[in-house]
């Protein structure tokens, strides 16, 4: 069996981009460019395992942008790409792969069927390169006036991940330092190899300026679906207690609420509204009133386990809205507690989270003070 690393070169500082943050680290879609760059190898069968090369300055970075990956030691990289991918290979020694795939952390969309094609071709070249051919017509130009069209014909746009065996490119690399070459198949080339060409894809696109940093972010809006929907719950006061449990907040008050769990409305009702935007059923479903387990339970684990299912299906929530129905308690009080506790469950910054109350001016069963309704919103967005 042969063992193939992925090497993933981010140590750029990514200036075409500008900004603060190296472009390997800006959101795209909720997650760091580099994560979703390193995912697209992690996720493939045929790697063995991912390597990422980075700038010294950045590990912080990298350890918030790769958090919970099973990643070795991120290697330091150099000035140049060129030098960046040498150190990258010199630290693979102890590996020994066979093959390595050499890819830009700025291209986030390198799919699966791309790194097969490179894999299947390097049982039969030493160096393989998706490339799509050029479709424009090509000018060289001086100071805004052309010199010369360039037949396009047989010119291709070179993209990685490109493939080669370990030791034929790390020996190539040692002979071209100081040598300014942009690609790793250029270095082999330059080595006397021969590098083959197999086809790359339009979406592989390597994230370079602002605009296309845009069109990555429409490429993934189209590939997700957002999603609305609502909960609701009601839970009658008791004859005795001190307090009610709402939106994860003890609230003082002369009677508790009856309930199977802690009875807390609010957060019962935002559950169903996740659940619903799942399609998922109801949370006595998957809670039922009948199983003892959650009797007095406390309902943030309801909460956290709708948060869950949204996360397992690569899903993020945007916003959520609880509104609570009572002449009394006072919810006001009590409200920035509520927020910061939902949020704290859902992993959202307080500005994604709403809560609400209203009485219904004494009429019908909250006007009578016999019981506490919710209403809540959720909205989530999934991978289609
Ligand atoms: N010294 C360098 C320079 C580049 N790269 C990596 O090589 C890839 C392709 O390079 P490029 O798009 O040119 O990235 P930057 O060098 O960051 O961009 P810029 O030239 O705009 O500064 C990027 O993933 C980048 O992080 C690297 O590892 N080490
Ligand atoms: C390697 C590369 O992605 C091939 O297209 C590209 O050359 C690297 O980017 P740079 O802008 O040339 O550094």
């Amino acid at each position: 069996m042969s063992k193939s690393i992925a090497l993933i070169v981010a140590a750029g500082r990514g200036h075409r981009l500008g900004g603060t943050l190296p472009k390997q680290y800006l959101p795209l879609a909720g997650q760091p460019v580099l994560r979703r760059t390193v995912r697209c190898f992690l996720d493939h069968p045929a790697i063995d395992s991912v390597r990422v090369v980075i700038h010294h300055d950045d590990a912080p970075l990298y350890a918030e942008a790769l958090d919970g990956l099973a990643l070795p030691a991120p290697t330091p990289g150099g000035a140049t790409r060129q030098d960046s991918v040498r150190l990258g290979l010199e630290a693979l020694a102890g590996d020994a792969p066979d093959f390595v795939l050499i890819q830009d952390a700025a291209r986030p969309f390198s799919d699966a069927a791309t790194i097969d094609r490179v894999l299947a071709a390097l049982a039969e070249h030493p160096g393989v390169v998706p490339a799509l051919a050029v479709a424009d017509t090509l000018k060289r130009a001086i100071d805004g006036h052309i010199e010369t069209t360039v037949p396009r014909a047989g010119l291709y746009r070179a993209q990685t991940p490109q493939g080669f065996r370990y030791a034929d490119i790390l020996a190539a690399h040692r002979a071209a330092i100081g040598q300014e070459l942009t690609d790793d198949a250029a270095v082999l080339e330059a080595a006397g190899r021969t590098v083959a060409l197999v086809a790359g894809s339009e979406e592989n696109f390597k994230i370079t300026t602002p605009e296309d940093m845009m069109r990555a972010e429409i490429l993934l809006s189209l590939a997700r679906e957002s999603r609305t929907a609502g909960g609701f719950d009601v839970h009658r006061f008791a004859p005795t207690g001190d307090h009610v449990m709402l939106c994860g907040v003890a609230v003082p008050h002369d009677a508790g609420l009856e309930g199977h769990s802690d009875a807390d409305v609010g957060l019962h009702a935002l559950t169903d509204a996740l659940l619903g935007c799942l399609g998922a059923g109801d949370i006595g479903q998957h809670f039922p009133p009948t199983d003892p387990q959650w009797r007095g339970a406390s309902s943030d684990r309801f909460l956290a386990h709708a948060r869950g299912l949204v996360e397992a299906r690569g899903g993020r929530i945007v916003h959520v809205d609880v509104t609570l129905i009572c002449e009394r308690p006072k919810i006001g009080p009590y409200r920035d507690a509520m927020i910061d506790r939902v949020a704290g469950i859902l992993g959202l910054a307080a500005d994604r989270v709403s809560v609400k109350a209203t009485t219904t001016e004494k009429l019908g069963f909250t006007g009578r003070r016999e019981g506490i309704a919710a209403q809540a919103m959720a909205t989530i967005d999934l991978p289609r």
